[in-house]
């Protein structure tokens, strides 16, 4: 089936979904790929539910997955496993769930959407201009993680649009990644080696990164010596994840070395930044189903009137937007359809028996595949391929509860995604705020293709 796959590399989220379709949601892949490891490849949420949640410690991410993501660092939360993986999971939960930390996301977003979205897309709707969402997305995206992680706003999403390394450091990053998914170890490691194609822009990249994660690192540093931020990340100027590595996370908490922060800090932006993808993938949905843009506009017409005579720019404080249950919906929708993070893989420690019979054993990596369980008739019923918020929404109006190893979008079990309701702040913040205010459309003609990378992007 490699062969196969390799030959539709240009259509490979399809050719594996019909190839899962026609397999009863899981097929094996023998040898010469990942490690000469075989790798089962399923979307059947059952053996989901078993490698992620039931039977977790039995499993790893793993050396390949971790050749694979060496981006990353070998001390990043997403790279690790067992005793270290739950050092670093307390570390990211105690800020994420600190009592400072709602303030500061709300905080943060008006602030990038006042000050930085709202010039935008004023002087391009006077000037008749056209703009690229995805690239709209990716700064606000951006300068939200950077407030969040350094308490630094880098201002790339302001009039200008100034070009910022950063994000594109991580583009490049996923199209090397995915290329090394694909080709044999030996060629992606000759091109590193060589410093050729991909895994040049990779190298570049990781450069970029650590420059930027070293000037934040010493810049806090300083300022703490200098005593210019209170010593505790728990107070509201201090607030941020690097402050509270630097200034001890938890009662007793050991300080960590750079390297650890560094990495760290790259995961918690990569972890923000995911949001690009379903923004856009969400915002071609409302292009085609103009009628789900009609009730959001209605919705939030009816759930929040506007005060005075409409005429300037509305911006919505993050308790309004809990009430917008359709607009909830429909972004679940786009993440169902458009996973950002398509794929997930774990390796057994010794041999397993999953549900519908499968034995996997330390010498295969089961490789669960989001993108096709959203379009399985028999998880998602007969009308899985269409976008359809309304599947969402219970009898009574509220949002209908899926289980994560269904609706697998942010993970499952002890390692589910720590950042839910922010990224639902976050989408919904902007989501509002150009439905509400703009009328926008897709160019005539406009191409719209995933590209090769490890995010659906
Ligand atoms: C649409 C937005 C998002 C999606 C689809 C998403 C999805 C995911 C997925 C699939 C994982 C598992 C990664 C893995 O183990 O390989 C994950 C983990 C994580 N996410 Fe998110 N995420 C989103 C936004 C966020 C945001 C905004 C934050 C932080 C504010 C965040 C914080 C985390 C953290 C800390 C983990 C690590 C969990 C662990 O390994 O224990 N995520 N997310």
């Amino acid at each position: 089936m490699l062969p196969e796959l390799l030959l539709n590399i240009d259509r490979i989220h399809e050719k594996t979904t019909q190839i899962l379709e026609a397999n009863m949601g899981a097929f094996l892949l023998k040898g010469a790929w990942l490690g000469q490891m075989d790798t089962l490849i399923t979307c059947d949420p059952a053996i989901v539910n078993c490698v992620m949640k039931e039977k977790l410690p039995s499993y790893h991410k793993g050396v390949e997955w971790r050749k694979r993501f060496e981006f990353f660092g070998n001390h990043s939360m997403f790279n690790t496993d067992f005793d270290e993986w739950k050092i670093h999971r307390n570390t990211f939960r105690s800020f994420i769930s600190h009592q400072q930390s709602q303030q500061a996301v709300a905080k943060t977003i008006r602030r990038i959407l006042e000050n930085g979205l709202i010039p935008v897309l004023e002087l391009s709707s006077k000037q008749c201009q056209v703009l690229d969402l995805q690239d709209l997305f990716k700064r606000y995206t951006f300068d939200f993680a950077s407030s969040m992680v350094t308490g630094h706003n880098p201002n790339s999403l302001c009039i200008g649009l100034p070009k910022n390394p950063v994000p594109e450091a991580l583009d490049d990053a996923w199209e090397a990644i995915i290329l090394r998914f694909l080709l044999p170890e030996s060629l992606w490691k000759l091109q590193r080696w060589l410093g050729f194609g991909k895994e040049r822009k990779m190298s570049g990249g990781r450069e970029v990164v650590d420059r930027f994660c070293a000037e934040q690192i010493s810049m806090s540093k300083k300022k703490l010596s200098e005593g210019k931020t209170r010593i505790s990340f728990a107070d509201e100027e201090g607030f941020n994840f690097l402050n509270c590595y630097l200034t001890g996370n938890q009662e007793n908490s050991p300080k960590v070395s750079d390297e650890v922060m560094r990495d760290n800090m790259v995961n918690f932006i990569f972890a923000i930044t995911t949001q690009v993808d379903t923004l856009t993938w969400f915002f071609w949905m409302l292009e085609k189903n103009s009628i789900v843009e009609k009730k959001i506009r209605e919705e939030i017409e009816r759930n929040l009137p506007q005060k005075g005579d409409g005429k300037n720019i509305r911006l919505f404080q993050l308790e309004e937007l809990s009430k917008l249950i359709y607009l909830h919906a429909a972004l679940c929708e786009a993440l169902r359809l458009f996973p950002p993070a398509p794929v997930q893989m774990r390796t057994p420690l010794q041999s397993e028996t999953l549900p519908g019979g499968h034995c996997v054993d330390d010498k295969t990596n089961v490789l669960i595949f989001l993108y096709g369980m959203a379009r399985m008739p028999s998880v998602w019923g007969d009308d899985c391929l269409e976008y359809k918020p309304e599947r969402w929404i219970t009898e009574d109006g509220g949002i209908k509860h899926e289980p994560p190893h269904k609706f697998f979008s942010f993970n499952a079990g002890p390692r589910i995604c720590l950042g839910r309701d922010i990224a639902f702040n976050l989408m919904k913040a902007i989501a509002a705020t150009f439905i509400h205010n703009y009328n926008f459309q897709v160019l005539e003609n406009h191409p719209v293709t995933p590209t090769l990378s490890v995010m659906f992007a």
